[in-house]
């Protein structure tokens, strides 16, 4: 990073005040009626309301469009695990890309915890506070454990973002690139460097979109995941491949895809150069890439290649799924998010970016041409067609696959934003 993008950064955190987000008032709170209203004696009336029923929560307190990220630092992005406080701007920018594209209020929790029965504990006794629990950079393996906890103890739907929001984002990604580069999921051969949340997560999806498990060659940080290993946890056995290969070398000769989630600079120009014709590259680790775009291009003119940041072609990153399908899912008070709400949150991204782009997208974009092709496989961010289109989708494969416990809401589809 240049020294002034780094000082510009610091100064965007600390200005015009501290952090990125505040919280305003819904309601009138300047008179003494007012206030009689908002505080003592009026808010006796709805908690006798919601002690009755707790499902009034929904009706007099902002519970149903308010979700909590909550993370315990052990990942953050791709620069590990510095712990809870120095995970807020994360989390706090989550929150901020929560509100800014579906409206959703949202606060950051950090939660210092001894081990991962701690940190189940404390998001399970507050949970109920909230709409929806993000988790956010927790490292793996911990990360699958303490989901599945949750989301069997938590009375609202819990989503490790780092997972599915990723997995999400990439199938999205990927299925439109292959169509680009003319190939077919079920035929590629993918390396995945990471073994990961996210990459665990993006392999399971690739497999229910087409791919093949044999055809997916994973790594961590020492080597191919393969049967001979004997100091892989049941998470990373899954992936576990009966082959020779032993090194990212090994893998990548010939491969049709690398899907990198794990740590900058750790595909090489030379080992790009070794893989398929028309491959497609998507080096999602952040801030820093597993290749740097410039290098990549160097070497090919034949590659999709993607990246987790905003300030290249083909953003990969969650930020594309997270605030939609957490709108869809609070609008049909789902009681969770399960695999039908994922798979049409795919087609439902994947599409957008089959169609004209509008004008505000390119003026946010610096006035640069975007159309359905090598360098724009992927809506941006401020596509405002993203939270009507996926939204509608997940709240109707909610309602549809009976994950829902309201109707499809008459309002929809939401207006653009
Ligand atoms: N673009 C996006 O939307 C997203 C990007 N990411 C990025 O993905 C990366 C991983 O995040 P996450 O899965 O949450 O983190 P985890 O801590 O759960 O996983 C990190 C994985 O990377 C592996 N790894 C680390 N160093 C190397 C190496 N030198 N060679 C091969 N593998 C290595 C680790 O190996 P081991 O198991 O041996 O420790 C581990 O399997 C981060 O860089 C993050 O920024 C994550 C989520 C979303
Ligand atoms: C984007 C994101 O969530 C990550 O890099 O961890
Ligand atoms: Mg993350």
């Amino acid at each position: 990073m240049t020294e002034s993008l780094r000082q510009a950064a610091l100064d965007y955190h600390a200005l015009p005040t501290p952090g990125k987000l505040s919280v305003e008032l819904t309601t009138p709170a300047q008179t003494q009626e007012d206030l009689s209203l908002a505080y003592s004696p009026g808010v006796a009336e709805p908690v006798r309301e919601i002690a009755k029923d707790p499902e009034a929560a929904y009706l007099y307190t902002g519970k149903g469009n308010l979700v909590a990220v909550i993370s315990n630092g052990s990942a953050i992005l791709g620069l590990g695990n510095l712990g809870p406080l120095a995970s807020k701007p994360v989390m706090e920018g989550k929150s901020l890309l929560f509100k800014r594209f579906a409206d959703i209020n949202s606060v950051d929790i950090e939660v210092d915890a001894n081990s991962p029965e701690q940190f189940i504990q404390t998001v399970a006794a507050i949970a109920n506070t909230f709409g929806g629990i993000n988790l956010e950079d927790i490292k793996a393996p911990e990360c699958f454990h303490i989901e599945e906890a949750l989301i069997e103890r938590c009375p609202v739907p819990v989503f490790h973002d780092d997972q599915h929001g990723t997995a999400i984002v990439t199938v999205a990604g990927m299925l439109n690139a292959l169509e680009i580069q003319g190939k077919k999921i079920g035929e590629v051969r993918m390396v995945c460097l990471g073994a990961g949340a996210a990459a665990t997560a993006c392999c399971k999806l690739m497999l229910a979109a087409g791919a093949k498990k044999e055809q997916i060659t994973m790594l961590d940080s020492r080597g191919v995941i393969h049967s001979g290993r004997t100091d892989i946890n049941a998470y990373k056995g899954e992936w576990a491949r009966d082959t020779e290969m032993r090194t990212l070398d090994d893998a990548i000769e010939g491969a049709d895809v690398f899907l990198g989630v794990s740590g900058p600079d750790l595909l090489s120009a030379e080992q790009l150069k070794r893989m398929a014709d028309r491959p497609v590259v998507f080096a999602c680790s952040n801030p820093n890439p597993e290749i740097k775009p410039e290098l990549a291009h160097s070497v090919r003119d034949d590659l999709i290649m993607a990246t987790g940041r905003s300030d290249y072609p083909n953003q990969v990153n969650n930020v594309l799924c997270f605030p939609f399908i957490f709108r869809g899912a609070l609008d049909v008070r789902a009681a969770r998010i399960n695999e039908e709400m994922k798979l049409a949150a795919i087609e439902a991204i994947r599409k957008i970016a089959h169609l004209p782009v509008p004008d505000s997208v390119r003026e946010g974009y610096g006035g640069v041409e975007l159309s359905f092709g090598a360098d724009y496989i992927l809506p941006k961010p401020i596509d405002p067609r993203l939270l009507p289109e996926v939204a509608a989708a997940v709240a109707r494969a909610a309602v549809d696959s009976g994950a829902a416990r309201l109707p499809y809401p008459a309002h929809y589809p939401l207006a653009a934003k």
